[in-house]
């Protein structure tokens, strides 16, 4: 039985992982503040799902609330650190960049020198695969460089890559840094594609499609990644002896105990091609407003899972429409639509 300290337990991939240990008999603390990015019925609702669940207890507060989140750890005396909390979203990032410097730099920074102090055996954080940027290359691997970031959101997220190994290197602080690559299902946020189509075409507005639907994403379904993540808190990286002993393909630093890991499921869907699943799915045809290329997005991602598959033995593997037809048959039910 592990002590899990989780950042973004009322998110969408925070609930998902805290769920899955705690039905392994896990220890979870979550902590997050509820904060008010998107609907936080969603948030509270997921919550009270982890409330039910024994092994479970939550903080309610700010990254940026030093003296709480480090109290909150200190009482809960974490095994493991897995941090998830952010401020996500690639294009209101646009908008508001503060709140990402705020939420991921000054955020992280705070689990990082609260997981030096108690000197966990393993910190988890959170990266993107927008850390690839204009990168051209496909499928992004975790060896390539990423030093192209289009947006704030995958600056900071790029700089808590960074800020980390810096950490595993001067603390020996063992560091897995994950890149998500586009994550849907069940209980997903409602600032996500697949999210905003399903409620436009159930409610007949219509869709915007961006880049005229010339756009490639690596869909993840949620299942999968947070066993991606469950395997990876096992596989805790250990500074190498000289870089020769750092297998080829395997990001590990050869500075510290440090790596990054892609989470993706490696197949590119086409987002016209997605819009035919979601429709047919919902049974519903979409009005479809076809647009330029979004300032900040990205054309296309696709994973290299090789690293992930080598570490644990793992690949996602669900397809698509599979994976689509349970988030739609969450969202049907949980909105009753
Ligand atoms: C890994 C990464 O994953 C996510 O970022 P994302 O991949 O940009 O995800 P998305 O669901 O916002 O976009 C997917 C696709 O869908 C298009 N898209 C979006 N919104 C509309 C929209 O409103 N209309 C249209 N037509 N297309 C849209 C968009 O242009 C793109 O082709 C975040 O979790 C992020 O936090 C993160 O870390």
């Amino acid at each position: 039985m592990k002590r899990v300290l989780i950042t973004g337990t009322a998110g969408f991939i925070g609930f998902h992982l805290a769920r899955l240990l705690l039905e392994e008999g896990h220890q979870v603390h979550g902590y997050d503040a509820l904060t008010d990015y998107y609907d936080v019925t969603l948030k509270q609702a997921r919550h009270r799902i982890l409330e039910g669940m024994p092994g479970f207890g939550k903080t309610e507060a700010l990254l940026e609330d030093a003296d709480t989140l480090f109290q909150a750890a200190r009482d809960f005396a974490p095994d493991v650190i897995v941090h998830l909390a952010a401020q996500a979203g690639v294009r209101y990032s646009l908008e508001n960049p503060r709140a990402y410097v705020e939420a991921n730099i000054v955020g992280t920074f705070n689990v990082m020198e609260i997981a030096r102090e108690l000197k966990i055996s393993h910190l988890l954080m959170a990266s993107t695969s927008s850390a690839y940027g204009a990168n051209e290359e496909m499928p992004f691997k975790e060896t390539d460089k990423a030093d192209t970031p289009l947006t704030m959101y995958a600056a900071t997220k790029k700089a808590n890559e960074v800020m980390a190994h810096s950490y595993a290197h001067l603390w020996d602080l063992p560091t897995t840094m994950f890149r998500f690559f586009t994550v849907y299902g069940p209980w997903m946020r409602p600032d996500l594609a697949p999210f905003k189509f399903a409620d436009a075409i159930l409610a007949g507005r219509p869709i915007d499609i961006y880049n005229h639907g010339e756009m490639y994403r690596d869909f993840t379904y949620v299942d999968d990644l947070v066993r991606g993540i469950r395997l990876l808190m096992d596989a805790v990286p250990a500074r190498p002896a000289s870089s020769a002993d750092i297998a080829p393909g395997d990001s590990l630093s050869p500075a510290a105990p440090f790596r990054i890991v892609n989470i993706g499921n490696s197949t590119r869907v086409k987002l016209l091609d997605f819009v035919d699943i979601i429709e047919a799915e919902l049974g519903v045809k979409a009005i479809r407003n076809y647009m330029d290329m979004q300032p900040g997005d990205v054309p296309a991602t696709w994973a290299d899972a090789s690293l992930l598959q080598s570490l644990t033995g793992y690949r996602p593997q669900t397809e698509f429409r599979d994976g689509i037809a349970k988030f739609v048959s969450w969202f049907r039910e949980y909105y009753g639509r």
